[in-house]
């Protein structure tokens, strides 16, 4: 099996390097960067010194069966039909292909959306939710992470029509690492560090993908208050979720609902009542913990999950894609538990 990364230099792009790695399947890894093709990996991240991960390449990318586009959103669309031409799984980690529709995507992300004809080809790629959908797939859109803790925890419940749909806040928070590995003003140690902020208040572009997908189980068009977080740590993210649940719902209906869509899952986790999720749960692995309330006094759901922005929000998630768009077990090269404490 031959796979590709192209982005490999940045932090999903690393993390899928991590595990690509150790996978069984992959016998030849293909690495490119647009900025430092001819360097060592090592050269870049001095970590993976005396792994032999290899040299990088220019972007044009030899022939895989496997091609992850770990960039910036609009540089992976207007390539994809190339790749998809030389029959490669293409597996995109930005958000060129999440959203449905090309006019939703120019309003959000302030480009033309590059393919829109190949827009109908893609599946969205959460596989705790669409598992069958992805099999087989050539066109994989790994979701955003945000919208990956969101939907986890209301897309079960929007189905079976246990929620209103008039009235769902989303107020996440993510590590620093979400914004990838490129310097910034608004990341750097002395904008962070010790600091608490909001940002993309009622304007982020995760906003229209959360409402699509939320739309999608509920059976009819619903808006939701989202607003992000930057806290002061590198990596995780965790959602606080308030909901109001329809007439006659009560905690131990929204439990079992969850209960029969996860109760199988290896990577999603219902922790026992009173035990709430934690960013640390997570860190580093590509589990998910959820957690619910229903405070009687409002008669509002508060719902709480967190992942590893970087794994089950990115490149864990990309992994789980793969396996099952080329047949295997689900979680082959993801195995593992957060790293603790
Ligand atoms: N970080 C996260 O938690 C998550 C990220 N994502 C998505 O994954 C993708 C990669 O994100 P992330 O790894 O965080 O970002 P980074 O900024 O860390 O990495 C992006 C990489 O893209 C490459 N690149 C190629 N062309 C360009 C260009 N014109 N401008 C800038 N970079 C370029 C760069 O490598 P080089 O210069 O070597 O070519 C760079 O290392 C994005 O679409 C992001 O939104 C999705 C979910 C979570
Ligand atoms: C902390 C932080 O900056 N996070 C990123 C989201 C990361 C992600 O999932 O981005 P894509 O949808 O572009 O893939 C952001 O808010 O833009």
């Amino acid at each position: 099996m031959k796979v590709g990364v192209l982005g490999a230099t940045g932090y999903a792009g690393q993390e899928l390097v991590r595990l690509l790695h150790r996978h069984e399947e992959v016998k030849e890894l293909y690495l490119s960067s647009s900025s430092v093709a001819g360097e060592n990996y090592e050269t870049v991240y001095p970590h993976w010194e005396g792994q032999n991960v290899g040299i990088l390449q220019d972007e044009d990318i030899p022939d895989v069966d496997v091609l992850f586009c770990a960039l910036p959103h609009g540089l992976t669309a207007e390539r994809t039909g190339g790749f998809l031409a030389r029959k490669m799984k293409v597996i995109d980690l930005g958000a060129d292909f999440r959203l449905n529709s090309g006019e939703i995507y120019e309003e959000w992300y302030k480009i033309k959306h590059p393919a829109t004809d190949l827009l109908k080809d893609a599946v969205y790629g959460l596989p705790e939710l669409y598992r069958e959908q992805i099999r087989g797939k050539s066109l994989i859109a790994n979701p955003g992470c945000y919208p990956t803790a969101t939907l986890l925890a209301l897309v079960p419940l929007l189905r079976k029509r246990l929620l209103q749909t008039n009235y769902l806040v989303i107020d996440a928070k993510s590590g620093v690492s979400g914004a990838g590995r490129g310097a910034s003003l608004n990341t750097h140690y002395s904008e962070i560090n010790e600091n608490f902020k909001a940002y993309g208040v009622a304007s982020h572009r995760h906003t229209p993908e959360i409402e699509q997908e939320l739309s999608r189980a509920a059976g009819i068009p619903l808006t939701v208050n989202f607003t992000p977080h930057l806290v002061p740590m590198t990596r995780g993210m965790l959602a606080t979720i308030y909901a109001k649940v329809s007439e006659g719902i009560s905690e131990e209906d929204l439990r079992s609902c969850w209960l029969d869509q996860y109760e199988k899952e290896e990577f999603i986790h219902l922790l026992p009542p009173g035990t709430w999720p934690q960013t640390k749960f997570s860190s580093g692995s590509n589990h998910a913990f959820l957690q619910l309330t229903l405070d009687e006094r409002t008669g509002n759901a508060i719902v709480i999950s967190t992942i590893d922005n970087l794994l089950k929000g990115a490149a864990g998630q990309a992994i789980q894609n793969m396996n099952l768009a080329m047949g295997w077990p689900e979680a082959r090269g993801l195995k593992g538990t957060a790293l603790w404490p």
